[in-house]
């Protein structure tokens, strides 16, 4: 950071603005010769080797983006009324994103000594793990309490709302919803808390947190990764780059009445505690009948291989595959309304510290994003834990928190900004 910042101008900033200031007079020096520092230089050695994930595009990051090993999930509650304030800290982000993407501090070092990092700097050496950052807005973004709150209202998405209250569910108010959310997905699990924590020290005085979430997958090279149930998830998501998928199933286009999301999607996140104890005593082929796949394989009850399809056609009493199951109701392959139902999934385990009274605190980060919350995910939602004739699993989870958020479209390239066409 040079000296061209008036330090009074600075500290009397929000924080949002101030950051949004260094990271203007950084990102703007991006074409002259960069001040190269053993840190720097580190971390663009690493880069090399490593792929980043470009953060400029029609669509945002961490959707379609093949899964990085571990996610940083962080909802925020606006804590000012000003659209001003919150317009620049969109502005902020949005460089910050793209600084942090390319796996460049957010500050030159050394940073001055006289004021706190600008970068709290704990990610210098590391690579990026292909970082991406997914920003997405809540109901409560654009009301809340029935207030418009900052002139937004008639913006919001039709069908947004805050996640109702299925079936089992319970969810704790401190775990769930949020005005503003950011996933962070990386390799490394230092460069999605890095991420968060730099953004979320940028809002200051402008949102803060309200919940965050860590998930994980296990560390494998190729192949479908598995849950805490010990079963393959993820087998029948789509393929990531079925355009005409994403194009039907997920992104949100102009003729969806919502022109400032197009390029959009609407994002599921369910915080899902997993009776792990509970399910550890079940016998195999019980596990087994509650997913409706083989447990080691991953192959349907009535297939040989993980990538077959199950025939429910030829077996509508359900003696292979119960009309109960996991899979059965998530997808009964009913033809043209089943796949109009499909959602794309991109959940991540959790496992924290053991709960108040001894269970092991671990589930699964569900996480599905999809074009129309309420034909899509919540058609499927309420299959599942519908009480006349539930899934099998819901006896063995329990949703604690998670939300309904509006996935904003892409950022093109420099000079424009996450939300543009929302505030503009
Ligand atoms: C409402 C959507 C869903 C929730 C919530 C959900 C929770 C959940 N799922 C598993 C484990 C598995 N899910 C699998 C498949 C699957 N799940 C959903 C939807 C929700 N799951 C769908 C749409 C599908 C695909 C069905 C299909 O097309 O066949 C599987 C099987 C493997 C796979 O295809 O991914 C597993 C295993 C858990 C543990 C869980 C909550 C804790
Ligand atoms: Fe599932």
């Amino acid at each position: 950071m040079g000296d061209k910042i008036n330090r009074r101008t600075f500290l009397g900033m929000t924080a949002a603005g101030a950051a949004g200031l260094i990271l203007g007079e950084f990102m703007g020096k991006e074409r002259e010769p960069e001040l190269v520092t053993p840190a720097t230089k580190q971390v663009a050695n690493d880069e090399s080797k490593a792929e980043l994930i470009p953060f400029y595009g029609a669509h945002q990051t961490g959707v379609v983006t093949p899964q990085q090993n571990f996610a940083n999930v962080a909802a925020f509650d606006i804590t000012t009324d000003d659209r001003k304030q919150l317009q620049e800290l969109f502005k902020t982000w949005t460089e910050m994103a793209a600084t942090l993407m390319a796996g460049k501090p957010l500050a030159e070092e050394p940073q001055e000594g006289k004021f706190p990092p600008i970068d709290t700097g704990e990610q210098i050496g590391l690579s990026t793990g292909k970082l991406t950052l997914t920003f997405a807005v809540g109901a409560t973004f654009f009301e809340k309490e029935g207030k418009d709150r900052f002139g937004l209202q008639s913006r919001k998405p039709q069908g947004l709302t805050e996640m109702p209250i299925f079936h089992k569910d319970s969810l704790q108010e401190q775990l769930t919803h949020g005005d503003i959310v950011i996933q962070a997905c990386s390799d490394d699990p230092m460069v999605c808390f890095h991420a968060i924590r730099n953004l979320a020290k940028a809002a200051r005085g402008v949102a803060h947190l309200r919940w965050q979430q860590t998930g994980q997958l296990g560390i494998k090279s190729d192949g479908t990764k598995r849950n805490l149930f010990g079963f393959k998830d993820g087998t029948n998501n789509p393929a990531l780059n079925d355009d005409s998928f994403m194009n039907n199933n997920v992104w949100i286009d102009g003729a969806d009445g919502t022109p400032w999301l197009a390029g959009g999607t609407f994002m599921v996140v369910r915080r899902i505690n997993m009776r792990i104890e509970t399910w550890d005593q079940q016998p195999f082929t019980n596990q087994e009948q509650i997913i409706g796949r083989q447990k080691v394989s991953g192959a349907p009850m009535d297939a040989h291989n993980e990538f077959d399809q199950p025939n429910f056609a030829q077996d509508a009493n359900g003696d292979k595959t119960a009309l109960d199951s996991h899979i059965r109701l998530s997808n009964p392959r009913d033809g043209e309304k089943s796949e109009r139902e499909r959602i794309l999934r991109r959940g991540y385990n959790f496992m924290e510290n053991l709960d108040s009274v001894g269970r092991m605190n671990a589930g699964l980060l569900f996480v599905c994003f999809n074009k129309n919350l309420q034909t899509q995910f919540e058609s499927i939602q309420k299959r599942l834990a519908n009480p006349k004739k539930p899934d099998q699993m819901l006896s063995y989870t329990v949703t604690t928190g998670g939300g309904y958020f509006a996935v904003l479209p892409g950022v093109t390239g420099p000079g424009t900004y996450l939300g543009q066409n929302l505030f503009g």
